[in-house]
Formats: C-alpha cells, sequence, structure tokens
C-alpha cells in the first residue's frame, strides 16, 4: 500500500459498494457509533436521580454542579471531531509484546467515550495508550503498525491517510493532513492543535508534573499551544491532586488571555485560573505607571533584601521586664530574657507574621516556666491565658509591631531617610533617588501605584505571611518578566510546578531577562531544564529568514527558527516614495533625548503617501481569504485610525475576535505579541523601532511585528529600514 494514501467519499465508496467494505464508510460508521455512544453516556448522566444520595443541600449543590460540568463536558461539539487518528498496535499494550497476543485498535480523540459494555470506542489524547499516535517513528515504532490520520471538512470524516511503520518498503514522506491544518485560515477563535502535536512539543506537554520545564522557542514555534495542551495533559493525569491544589495560567494582558481561553473548553477543561501578573499582586490599585530607570531599580532582586531589612525594621529589643500579676502572685520575665527570645525568633528563618503570632505564646512559656519553679502546675488553658494577658500584650506590641504591606512599601517610596536605612549597602545613593516618589503622596489612597510597586507590596505580604501555593502554574512571555516578578509568580508555586514560556529575543521590557538561567533563579527553580523549539509552524520561511537577521543584534546565542512551510512569496517590502530627503537612518540615530523627540515628530509627521499606501495594501490583502493584521507603531495607530475610516474599511480592535465578515485589525505595535493574523501590513518599521526607549528594544519589537504573518508580510516604508532588513 503507498504511504499516506489519501482518499476522498467520492474515490473511496460508489453507492453499490456495501458500506462495510469500504475503509473510509468503515471509519465513518465508527464515527456514528461513537456520537451515538456519547449521546447515550450524556443521557445516562442527565438521567441520574440526585435526590436518595445526597444527604444535605450543599452536597446536592456541589453534586449538582458536578454533574452540570460533566453534561457540558459530555457535548459533542459539531465542529471538532469525536476523534482524529487511529493506532493499530502490533501486540496489546501491556502484554510485554508477548507471542501470539492479538493486536489492538484505538482510535484518538479530544475525550474518552465507552459503548453500552464500557469498552472504549474512543481513547482521550492523553491518555498512555495514546502517547504513540505523538511519538512513533520509523526509527521507533513503539510497537505500533499503523498510524492512521483523519481528515474532516466541516463535521463530516473525508479523508485518511496512513503509515505503517514498520513496513521497510514506505517512504517516510511528510504529513498531507498535517499541512493542510498548518496552513488553514487563521479566522476565529484559537484551536488547538491536538491532532498534530510533533513529537518534540509532545515531550514537553507530558514532561513530569514534579518538575519545572522552561521552553525558549522562535516565534509562532507553538509554545502557547504547548502550554496549553500541556495543563489539559496535567489535569487529566493529575486530575485530583491538581483539582485540590489548582491551575494557573499567567498571560501578559487580558485581550492575549481572551485569544487563548477559548482553546481549554474544546480540550475538555473548564477549570483552569487564568490572570496577567498585575491581577496576581492586586494587593493595591495600579494607577501610575514608573520611569523605566525607577522601573528596573524597584523591579531587581535586590529589592527583596531592602524590604526583608524594611519587614524588620521594627523589632526593637525589649529593654523592659514584663511583669503578669495572676491573683495575688506576680510572674516577672527580665528583660535580658525576653531579648533572647527576640533574638531566637529573628534568626529562625519564620515569616514576620508566624514569628508576631509565636511571641506572645513563647514570653507565656518563659511565665509557666517560673510558675512551674514556684510551685505551680499550670496547663496549656494558662499559658493561652498568660499569652492574651495585657502586660504580655503589651512587650509584644512595643518589640514586634504589625506590619501593613502596603504602608510598609508607601513609607519606603516616600521616606528618604527610612529607604536609605534600609537600602545601605543595597542600592546606591543614586539609586534610592530613583524608586524615590518624586512628591512624596499625601496618603495611602492617594498613592499612584505602578505595577513595579504593587509587586514589592506582594513580597512584603510574603515575608510576613506566605503566599498560598498552586499546584502548576503556566507562565507564558515569560522573558518580559523582572526578577521581582519571577519571585512573585515563583511563590505562587513554591508547594508546585510551573511551565515557563517564552523567546529572549521577544523581551520588550527594559527589565527582560538575559538568561533563562536567571530567570529559573529568581523563580526560585533553579535546576529545571530548558528545552528549545524552533521549527516555526505560523511564520513562512522567507519571512522568518527575513525577521531573522535581526537576531545577532538582538539576541545573538540564539539560532534562527526553520519554518515548516516554504512559501514563495510571502513577503514583499516597499519603498512608498515621499518626495521628500529621509534625515537619517533609523540605526544610527543617536540615543538621546532629543533625537527621540525628533524621531517622534516624524512619526506623527508620516506623509500621507505613506497612509495612503497601506490603506490600498490592506484593501489588496483583504482579497485573500482569513485575517489581516495592520500593525504599526503605537503613535502611528490614530492616523491610521482615520484613514482607514475616511476609506471605509472597518475594522478591530485586537482584543476583539476576526470573523467572516470582520477581518481586519488594527494593532498597534505594542499589543502585538503573541498574536498571529493571516496576512500582515506591517507600516514604518522605522517608526516601530523609534516607539521604544532604545534601539535593541526597538529591534525586538519589530521582530515581534514581523513574526505575526501566517501567509503573507507586507511591509511598507517611506524612512529608511534598519540597515540589517536592506538587501
Ligand atoms: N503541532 C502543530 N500543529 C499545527 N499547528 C501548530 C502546531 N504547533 C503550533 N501550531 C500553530 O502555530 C501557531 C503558533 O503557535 P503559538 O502561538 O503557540 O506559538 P508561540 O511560540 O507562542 O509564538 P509567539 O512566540 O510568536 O507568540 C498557532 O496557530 C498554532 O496553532
Amino acid at each position: 500500500m503507498p504511504p499516506h494514501t489519501q482518499r476522498t467519499p467520492a474515490d473511496a465508496s460508489s453507492p453499490s459498494t456495501p458500506p462495510s467494505d469500504d475503509p473510509l464508510q468503515r471509519e465513518r460508521d465508527h464515527l456514528a457509533a461513537s456520537r451515538a455512544a456519547l449521546r447515550a453516556m450524556r443521557v445516562d448522566v442527565e438521567s441520574l436521580d440526585l435526590s436518595d444520595v445526597t444527604g444535605n443541600w450543599v452536597n446536592a449543590a456541589i453534586l449538582q454542579r458536578e454533574m452540570s460540568d460533566r453534561i457540558k463536558a459530555l457535548a459533542d461539539l459539531a465542529h471538532t471531531p469525536l476523534f482524529f487518528g487511529r493506532l493499530d498496535y502490533l501486540h496489546a499494550p501491556g502484554t510485554d509484546q508477548a507471542e501470539g497476543a492479538a493486536g489492538e485498535q484505538f482510535y484518538i480523540g479530544r475525550r474518552h467515550v465507552h459503548d453500552a459494555d464500557g469498552d472504549p470506542m474512543v481513547i482521550d489524547w492523553r491518555a498512555p495508550v495514546s502517547q504513540p499516535f505523538y511519538r512513533a517513528s520509523r526509527k521507533e515504532p513503539l510497537d505500533v503498525g499503523l498510524r492512521r490520520r483523519f481528515g474532516y471538512t466541516g463535521g463530516d470524516l473525508t479523508a485518511y491517510e496512513d503509515e505503517h511503520l514498520t513496513d521497510p518498503a514506505e517512504l517516510d514522506t511528510a504529513s498531507a493532513l498535517l499541512a493542510s491544518e498548518i496552513e488553514r485560515p487563521r479566522v476565529g477563535p484559537m484551536r488547538d492543535i491536538v491532532a498534530t502535536i510533533q513529537p518534540e512539543q509532545d515531550e514537553i506537554v507530558r514532561a513530569d508534573v514534579t518538575g519545572t520545564v522552561c521552553v525558549q522557542g522562535a516565534p509562532g514555534t507553538g509554545k502557547t499551544a504547548v502550554g496549553l495542551h500541556r495543563v489539559a495533559y496535567l489535569l487529566y493525569a493529575h486530575r485530583e491532586r491538581l483539582a485540590r491544589t489548582g491551575t494557573l495560567v499567567i498571560g501578559p494582558n487580558r485581550s492575549f488571555l481572551h485569544y487563548i481561553e477559548q482553546v481549554l473548553p474544546a480540550l475538555g477543561e473548564l477549570d483552569v485560573a487564568q490572570a496577567t501578573v498585575e491581577e496576581l499582586v492586586s494587593q493595591v490599585t495600579v494607577s501610575g505607571a514608573d520611569p523605566a530607570d525607577a522601573a528596573v531599580v524597584k523591579g531587581d532582586a535586590r529589592m527583596a533584601e531592602v524590604l526583608r531589612r524594611a519587614v524588620r525594621s521594627g523589632v526593637r529589643m525589649p529593654t523592659e521586664p514584663c511583669v503578669v500579676v495572676r491573683g495575688s502572685r506576680r510572674w516577672r520575665v527580665p528583660a535580658y530574657e525576653l531579648e533572647e527570645i527576640v533574638q531566637e525568633l529573628m534568626d529562625r528563618d519564620i515569616r514576620y507574621g508566624a514569628a508576631l503570632a509565636a511571641l506572645p505564646q513563647r514570653i507565656a512559656h518563659a511565665v509557666l516556666v517560673k510558675m512551674e519553679n514556684g510551685g505551680e502546675a499550670p496547663d496549656d488553658r494558662v499559658q493561652d491565658a498568660v499569652a492574651r494577658n495585657p502586660a504580655v500584650k503589651a512587650v509584644v506590641k512595643a518589640v514586634w509591631p504589625v506590619v501593613d504591606p502596603a504602608k510598609l512599601v508607601f513609607r519606603l517610596l516616600s521616606d528618604p531617610d527610612f529607604l536609605a536605612a534600609c537600602a545601605e549597602g543595597v542600592l546606591t545613593p543614586e539609586e534610592q533617588a530613583t524608586v524615590l516618589w518624586p512628591k512624596p503622596p499625601r496618603s495611602l489612597r492617594a498613592a499612584p501605584w505602578s505595577l513595579a510597586d504593587a509587586v514589592l507590596v506582594d513580597e512584603a505580604r510574603d515575608l510576613v505571611e506566605r503566599t498560598h501555593s498552586l499546584g502548576h502554574v503556566v507562565l507564558d512571555e515569560a522573558q518580559d518578566l523582572s526578577p521581582m516578578q519571577y519571585r512573585a509568580v515563583g511563590r505562587r508555586c513554591t508547594t508546585g510546578s510551573a511551565t515557563v514560556l517564552g523567546d529572549i529575543a521577544q523581551g520588550t521590557t527594559p527589565w527582560a531577562t538575559a538568561t533563562w538561567a536567571e530567570a529559573l533563579r529568581h523563580l526560585g527553580k533553579p535546576d529545571s531544564r530548558v528545552e528549545a523549539l524552533t521549527k516555526t509552524f505560523r511564520v513562512p520561511s522567507e519571512v522568518i529568514r527575513y525577521a531573522s537577521r535581526l537576531l545577532p543584534g538582538i539576541a545573538p546565542d540564539l539560532a534562527p527558527a526553520e519554518s515548516v512551510r516554504e512559501s514563495h512569496g510571502a513577503l514583499s517590502v516597499r519603498r512608498v516614495p515621499t518626495g521628500r530627503p529621509d534625515p537619517r537612518t533609523a540605526a544610527d540615530e543617536p540615543d538621546d533625548s532629543a533625537a527621540l523627540d525628533a524621531a517622534s515628530a516624524l512619526t506623527d509627521a508620516a506623509p500621507a503617501a505613506l497612509t495612503d499606501a497601506v490603506v490600498a495594501a490592506c484593501r489588496e490583502t483583504l482579497r485573500n481569504e482569513g485575517s489581516v493584521g495592520l500593525i504599526a507603531a503605537d503613535a502611528r495607530i490614530p492616523a491610521l485610525a482615520a484613514a482607514l475610516d475616511t476609506a471605509g474599511l472597518p475594522y478591530l480592535d485586537p482584543g476583539t475576535e476576526t470573523t467572516a465578515e470582520a477581518r481586519l485589525t488594527l494593532v498597534p505595535a505594542s499589543l502585538a505579541k503573541g498574536l498571529e493574523y493571516d496576512y500582515v501590513v506591517l507600516d514604518e518599521p522605522a517608526a516601530i523601532v523609534d516607539g521604544e526607549p532604545d534601539a535593541r528594544t526597538g529591534l525586538r519589537r519589530l521582530y515581534v511585528c514581523l513574526t505575526r504573518p501566517v501567509s503573507g508580510l507586507t511591509v511598507l516604508h517611506a524612512r529608511p529600514l534598519p540597515p540589517v532588513l536592506t538587501d
């Protein structure tokens, strides 16, 4: 049999052939039977009578919720095929390839379906028996004789493709179904990749839950997709444990999270929390922004030591004895003894709040020892009562005051002497001046908290009281976090593990991490393994080669990505003549504020010819099938929006999903990260570079923008391109 046989209903069956003789029809029959079995499973759950089994209304409510979740999970989604693959094992799995053991056949799908006898009709893709579907190869067939992939049109099974992994005569050719899945237009919500997960991606998806995995992946290599499938896998393989401990996906912004949140329900998972870093540290409301230099210092890991000192700065050594009066007797704990107790709590590595709770008990214990020595026989209740005695409370208040994390950070940022005392030898005087508020706010409520400040408050809070740790955290676009932000994420998985996804070349914050080793250290997972993904499923080869020319300047240690798709004519770079000389190039601009002012003046005054050409390019590109993203420097967005309005071209915001009717999105460069469009029209690269505080960050932002297209990229420029992008 030739490899990769693909059949359509037209050539696979004729009206005269009995259905059971035709392999494609047999598969369609299995699909119909599986659907019927799924319906029966749903009816079973719906008809369960809970009145007998629930003793009280709380149990009834919990059970009811579980049932309605289960009913939702058992829905047969018309456009998500129930199974997408089949594995024919040479031997029954688990029989250790025993002589004579019969091979077994499994259909692989998004969820488990069984018939009335409980025999499996579709196996969940996450089950161990499904793993060879993703990993088996000719070199290592993993006891699989046949791997079959199914093709669907709408909800109909219309094709299949076979690989006989142990047949030496069969050639190792690329899968046409995989290629068509990768090529499909991107209109609508993001889809899962469960049918086409690649071996190197599967290794990450199924990595052990106890370890943290960090993925360095070039644009479009599937980092986000892998992260989401990993969550779905872990919830399947460790459901009980993670239901108890919780799972969280952290993304850079809400529109990004909205974009990805549609995938998990299709994979059968409804219970995964999502948050941005800002939402994670929401002790105070963020209303301000820091200049880059202040944010860099506030985000530096040294701030953890400053905060540690600040939290303990109020601790005073006792100078007076503690005298407890009980009945007719007075018990006296001398100052030196109290000092020993306080010193011991200082030396022990326990949270400030835990020490505060322990201190009155320690003093009470000292009193109890004296009582015993004095011939009394006090019990535990006496110790509790002594701990609550006003004299003990007064000592505690004087030596170990309550710390409010927000008030503490407020004081650090507004009181130069306090900051100097806590930061001595840690931050230079200049750095201290940088983090202080220029004009101290009048009250806590009036404080213009920035995100970096909120992270400091979160750290201070953790020094006082342990942060709740989850079972697993997925951190996407991780390269953009500051050391203090890594610590904030890390303390949310101290007892669990993390999946860290990112691309050093796409780091666009002034505090972006230089290496994954450093990031993992701040996260508190220094020994985690780092995997690289270098095959891009999104960006066409011509485009990724073009964008990769920026790599030596922005991330010299990274190898350029390879594209899975050769596509000719995917890249078009057009210079728009404006009739006026270009004053300078993007690359030789000096990095000072005068130059930046001049640059933004230039950006604002982009020639009308460029705007016209960009609108025309959008119109031309919209003739293709699929979504179109017009990406431009943030400063250019108002002018382009006005031009699109005038031209009568409707457009969407990045957070809004494209539909067949509304396919054009106007994307500010600062929001382009993580998004993808079939076609991208890129406006004035030099303006995108100028939109950032320094040239390297500008070029990294440009790299992000250049790598958003799936099928085609049109670059329009009036100003010169960065030199590495000119031929
Ligand atoms: N194995 C696969 N089969 C089919 N499509 C895939 C596969 N892996 C990834 N893709 C597709 O490639 C595109 C890029 O994936 P994704 O957004 O996860 O990449 P990324 O590495 O996070 O990219 P970026 O760094 O640019 O944000 C998506 O459309 C995704 O569905």
